[in-house]
């Protein structure tokens, strides 16, 4: 049983048996990624004091460039989630393959790979708008004790034991779901500790608030132009209110909270769209489901989706049901 401003760690504890596998094996996952957020947290917090904002001078698999708070995130979480010996395989955004973590090592029971964007909304580091940390949790499918493969990651978002984000805004939240409800913690930044402030999190099913990059329009398919019309027509409570961060993490914060839509789709210049399936749709996803919204690409439901490759693309419509499902049918009248 859930109480509001109880702590992150009591609600964890308290919330455990609520797990169909439990065995603390996820909770403690769970601490270690609470434990790192605070980490990054602290950076991101100064950045512009330090040295963490600019671009790092790699890029990525993406071939997109890789900012300093993109590869100190990644680092932290990857460090933390080792030495805590709490996963058997991690895949990042930030690293082009998957990394095993001692897995091959009998002794190492770990039933867990972690999938994750460690600092989404790269594009607004340097200029202090809120960015965030995106995390999927599955249970492996290859025998504990044996070398993790692809096959581990490779695992539909309906596969998900759990899913969450870090937004580092004008507070510091996680927000997360085990597949019974979604509850939001604010980070007390006096004390350190993450307090239950948001418990039970609903999309509303109906929203006026619309999240997409205009300014790919002419490139976007019939279907999107049409509902991006439809939006924008004066007509019963519409217009609906443009609302783009491009920060995922936190245009969905917010669309899940006041009701609204976010649409990342395939263009003519990004054929599969921009989003990547297994660290951003997937568990953005799962959210959403756990939180009465939904979660497409116009046509299928994201977490239906069956992954080919750890770095693929996806088109992604996500947020309030009701809205997602006009637009939907505006793509299949579009077809
Ligand atoms: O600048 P664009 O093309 O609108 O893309 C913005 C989108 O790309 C992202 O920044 C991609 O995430 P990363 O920053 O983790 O690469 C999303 O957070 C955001 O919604
Ligand atoms: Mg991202
Ligand atoms: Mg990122």
């Amino acid at each position: 049983m859930s109480r509001k401003n109880q702590t992150l760690g009591e609600f964890i504890i308290e919330n455990q048996t609520s797990f169909k596998y439990s065995s603390g094996e996820l909770s403690r996952l769970i601490n270690s990624i609470r434990l790192a957020a605070k980490v990054v947290n602290h950076e991101v917090n100064k950045a512009g004091l330090v040295d963490i904002i600019g671009a790092a001078g790699d890029t990525n698999i993406q071939g997109e460039d890789q900012q300093k708070l993109d590869v100190y995130a990644n680092d932290k979480f990857i460090q933390t989630l080792t030495k805590r010996n709490i996963v058997c395989g991690i895949a990042s955004e930030e690293e082009d393959d998957f990394i095993s973590i001692n897995s091959q090592d009998e002794n190492n029971q770990n039933k867990y790979v972690v999938l994750i964007d460690p600092l989404d909304g790269s594009s607004n580091i340097d200029v202090n708008v809120s960015v965030g940390t995106i995390f999927s949790i599955y249970r492996r499918v290859t025998p504990v004790g044996t070398p993790v493969t692809l096959d581990d990651f490779l695992q539909k978002g309906s596969q998900q034991v759990a899913a969450g984000y870090v937004v580092y805004g004008t507070s510091t939240m996680l927000v997360y779901t085990t597949g019974d409800g979604v509850n939001g913690f604010t980070l007390n930044p006096a004390i350190g500790s993450f307090y239950l402030s948001h418990p039970d999190m609903k999309f509303p099913e109906d929203g006026n608030i619309y999240s997409v990059n205009e300014g790919n329009y002419t490139h976007f398919p019939q279907g999107i132009k049409n509902y991006i019309k439809y939006c924008q027509k004066e007509e019963g409570d519409r217009p609906y209110t443009s609302r783009y961060i491009g920060s995922l993490v936190s245009d969905f914060h917010r669309n899940m909270i006041k009701g609204g839509i976010y649409l990342y789709p395939q263009s003519s210049k990004n054929p599969n769209g921009k989003l990547r399936l297994l660290y951003e749709c997937n568990p953005m996803a799962f959210l959403a489901e756990q939180a009465n919204g939904k979660s497409s690409d116009g046509f299928t439901r994201t977490m239906d989706v069956e992954p080919t490759e750890l770095h693929q693309r996806v088109a992604f419509i996500c947020g309030s049901k009701n809205m997602v499902e006009k637009c939907e049918s505006f793509m299949r009248e579009a077809q």
